[in-house]
């Protein structure tokens, strides 16, 4: 059975390792899209990023997805991309935890940094879906490691 590669990407290095897991794993790829992009400017963004995880992913501060994913049950492994926002899962993987049913599923994170490593993102993701079992996640830096 293949997998299912879901992620979020705001500036293209998360979507790069997505498609490189792809290539080698032949899955389905579905980015996920909130239904208000976030602003073009990097500083707009980190401000309505950091009010978002600071409200814990509240509903209302968890971005509404223009993604639907039909079948998700049909998946046995989903390796879900993140980039790292302020040491925190990023909202909209948030949403698309807490939005379809993930019990019983494995999750392989995968993350990119802009340094600061994946922080808090693995223990966010395992709250968020607490009946799957999260694999060991593949961590990366931005600068070096995304070519
Ligand atoms: C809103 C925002 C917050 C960020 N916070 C962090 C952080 O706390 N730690 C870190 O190492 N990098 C942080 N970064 C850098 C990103 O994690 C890094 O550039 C990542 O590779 C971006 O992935 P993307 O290109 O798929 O959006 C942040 C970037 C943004 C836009």
């Amino acid at each position: 059975m293949k997998p299912l590669i879901v992620y979020y990407s705001w500036s293209g290095n998360t979507r790069k390792i997505a498609r490189l897991i792809r290539e080698l794993t032949e899955g389905e790829i579905v980015e996920l899209i909130p239904e208000m992009p976030y602003p073009s400017s990097y500083r707009e963004t980190t401000e309505q990023a950091r009010k978002e995880i600071k409200a814990g992913y509240k509903p209302g501060y968890k971005p509404p997805l223009k993604t639907k994913i039909e079948g998700v049950e049909e998946y046995d492994v989903i390796f879900l991309g993140t980039p790292n926002w302020w040491g925190a899962v990023a909202p909209p993987v948030a949403t698309f935890l807490s939005q379809y049913a993930l019990s019983g599923k494995k999750i392989a994170p995968f993350i990119t940094h802009g340094g600061g490593g994946k922080q808090r993102v693995v223990e966010d993701i395992k709250r968020l879906c607490p009946d799957a079992a999260v694999l060991e996640e593949l961590v990366v830096y931005d600068v070096e490691e995304v070519s």
